[in-house]
């Protein structure tokens, strides 16, 4: 018997930013194919918009109208200027839709951008994004972030930390770690029998034998190489300048960075509207767009929801493949 379909929790995210815009586009773009469930105020919402207040996910399948499981932040929303009042609303919001997904009401998570200061300074928000957060809201001590597109799959072993704590935070347990999370994702989630990974140097030009750093070779190499030994197909550590020009990212089906930056900068230059944001390593799908709260464009109507409906897609594509019978 085919499993009755289950939505996709949207958390709101920052309401003064494009999060509740291109949250609506793209419930109008794919909400008839891959049914969605919003949790957040509805008055902060694009004026004119059709919704409707649905009190379980699964009123949201037969929602004609943008379904809202309303949670009421108690001030109104001015786009592009975040208001601390809203922000444990934000936080509260990412959680119900996590255990909307983890009852199995919902099939998958896709969250909203966070303006990780608002949060901070609005409601101590302990961590330094939805990743870390997620991660404690599961019980895993590891996650792993990855950001995927047709033309790019990367990921940072290091997530939101300053970059002058980068080498300290580097150790080989992480960069383990962040492997072997992502080499089961790509088998599971992407059905990729084999996957090819390439890994990044820390330093300019993988550290150039160690003259320009020392980290791949007291810890990065022999790390990939007991990989190696366990199987694993992996290159590397490659210098980060090089490897991702057409010819090289034809060579692997991830990147693995050392650091945000170095992973991120390539994606969203050559894909910022098709990247999604995934977590990995959760037991629940969790999706997002590539980019941030965008409060420069809040409000105009000009954000651009490719990168949500994406996020979407991907979310329920992942939940779906899991839950299907395995021929
Ligand atoms: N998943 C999440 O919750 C994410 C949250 N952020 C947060 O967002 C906040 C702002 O970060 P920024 O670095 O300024 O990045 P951003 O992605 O919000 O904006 C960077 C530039 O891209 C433009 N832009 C972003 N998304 C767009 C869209 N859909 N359509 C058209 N233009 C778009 C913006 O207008 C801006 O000019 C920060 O607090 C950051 O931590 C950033 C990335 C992901
Ligand atoms: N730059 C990516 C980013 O900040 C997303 O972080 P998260 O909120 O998904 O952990």
């Amino acid at each position: 018997m085919k499993p009755a379909p289950r939505p996709v929790a949207i958390s709101c995210g920052e309401p003064a930013g494009i999060g509740p815009e291109i949250a609506v586009a793209a419930w109008n773009a794919v909400g008839k194919d891959i049914p969605l469930v919003w949790i957040g105020d509805p008055t902060h919402l694009p004026a004119g918009t059709n919704w409707q207040a649905v009190t379980s996910a699964a009123d949201a399948i037969t929602a004609t109208a943008f379904p809202v499981l309303r949670r009421d932040f108690g001030a109104p929303n001015v786009a592009g200027r975040p208001n601390p009042t809203h922000a444990q609303g934000v936080i509260d919001s990412i959680a119900d839709a996590v255990a909307l997904v983890q009852s199995g009401d919902c099939a998958a998570l896709c969250t909203a951008p966070i303006h990780k200061q608002a949060l901070i300074d609005g409601a101590h928000f302990a961590y330094p994004g939805h990743t870390e957060y997620l991660a404690a809201l599961a019980g895993r001590s590891s996650v792993v972030m990855m950001l995927a597109s047709d033309m790019l799959r990367v990921v940072p072993a290091t997530i939101h930390i300053p970059l002058a704590q980068v080498a300290v935070k580097l150790t080989a347990a992480t960069l383990n770690d962040t492997i072997l999370i992502t080499h089961a994702a790509l088998v599971r989630d992407f059905g990729i029998a084999k996957p090819r990974l390439a890994v990044a140097g820390l330093n300019p030009h993988a550290g150039e034998g160690g003259k320009f750093g020392c980290e791949e070779i007291e810890m990065i190499t022999p790390t990939l190489d007991a990989l190696r030994a366990e199987g694993l197909n992996i290159t590397g550590p490659l210098s980060a300048d090089t490897m991702f020009h057409p010819a090289a990212r034809a060579t692997y089906d991830v990147a693995i960075c050392m650091y945000h930056d170095q992973a991120l900068i390539p994606i969203k230059t050559l894909d910022f509207s098709g990247g999604v944001n995934i977590t990995l390593g959760l037991p629940f799908v969790r999706t997002s767009p590539d980019h941030g709260t965008a409060f420069d464009i809040a409000g105009t109507d000009t954000a651009d929801a490719t990168s949500m409906i994406a996020a979407i897609r991907m979310a329920a594509g992942m939940a779906h493949a899991r839950t299907a019978p395995q021929s």
